[in-house]
């Protein structure tokens, strides 16, 4: 069993290539009673892209919660630790999870435009964020967003259309869009492809190639391929615990750990 002993230096075992945005410490959360996070430290790297990977139920969406503070809003979750990004406590009284919530972004499973046109879909976040004043304003904040996500070609000629008139690759574009639109530092993304066709997977992919430029991203993903190709560190989970972190190629060709071995090679999960 002593590969399922997490260490301080498990959760940095390789060496830092970009500056820590976020800095995870002894985490633990509980819905109710039951306890599915234990006591998890990782520190998470800016301008890349870190996976959460392990199977079903190992916690990872819930960790990846805790990061914008998301497990607020479900009533039976309690997290406890400490959560700093930029050497901020995020779970400081003083901090307003809205707030924190445009400076953390999330993409969900499943595309999730409002029923809004696609011009709203994106101007609504600046928009009660006060991010810009009057309409070509707006409107240049519309268009970059629509842009970095790769969209804009797509849909400029159709920008009062609704937005879940969209094909499904497109609307999760339009939802990543939707996230950079108020200036995020951080995306989380919970299995962002998975209700997605090849194809459709392969632009997201390029697109959070892209992205990992200007922001810090974590991607939760089943597909040990899609880890592979796009995460610079990959962190795997087993029963509420982190097992082992580090550069994404040494996980994928050199595990310290039996359990990330037997998950990586599908022997398990
Ligand atoms: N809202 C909730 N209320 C109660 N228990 C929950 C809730 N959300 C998750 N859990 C439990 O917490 C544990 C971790 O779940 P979580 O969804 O974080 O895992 P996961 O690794 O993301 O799973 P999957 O890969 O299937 O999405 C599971 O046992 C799950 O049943």
């Amino acid at each position: 069993m002593e590969h399922f002993t997490q260490t301080k230096s498990s959760a940095r075992a390789d060496a830092a290539s970009a500056p820590i945005k976020v800095d995870c410490q002894n985490i633990d959360v509980y819905y109710g009673d039951k306890q599915a996070i234990e006591d998890i430290s990782l520190e998470i790297e800016d301008r890349s892209v870190t996976a959460f990977i392990g199977p079903s139920g190992c916690g990872k969406s819930t960790f990846l919660r805790c990061i914008n503070r998301m497990n607020d809003t479900i009533e039976s979750a309690k997290v406890t630790g400490k959560i700093f990004m930029d050497g901020a406590n995020i779970n400081d009284p003083s901090i307003d999870p809205v707030l924190l919530r445009s400076r953390v972004g999330m993409v969900f499973q499943k595309p999730n435009p409002f029923p809004k046109s696609i011009y709203d879909n994106i101007a609504y976040g600046p928009r009660i964020h006060g991010l810009a004043s009057g309409k070509a304003e707006m409107d240049e904040v519309v268009e970059n967003s629509l842009r970095k996500a790769g969209l804009w070609e797509e849909v400029k000629d159709r920008l009062p259309a609704p937005g879940t008139g969209l094909s499904g690759g497109q609307q999760q574009r339009l939802c990543i869009a939707r996230a950079i639109a108020v200036s995020p530092e951080v995306i989380l993304m919970d299995e962002p492809c998975s209700a997605l066709d090849p194809i459709a997977t392969a632009k997201i992919e390029e697109l959070i190639d892209e992205l990992r430029e200007r922001y810090c991203i974590v991607i939760v993903t089943h597909s040990m391929q899609q880890a592979a190709r796009v995460s610079q560190k990959t962190a795997f989970f087993h029963l509420g615990k982190l097992i082992e972190y580090g550069d994404t190629e040494r996980i994928f060709t050199n595990p310290e750990h039996g359990r990330t071995q037997d998950y990586i090679t599908g022997r398990f999960g």
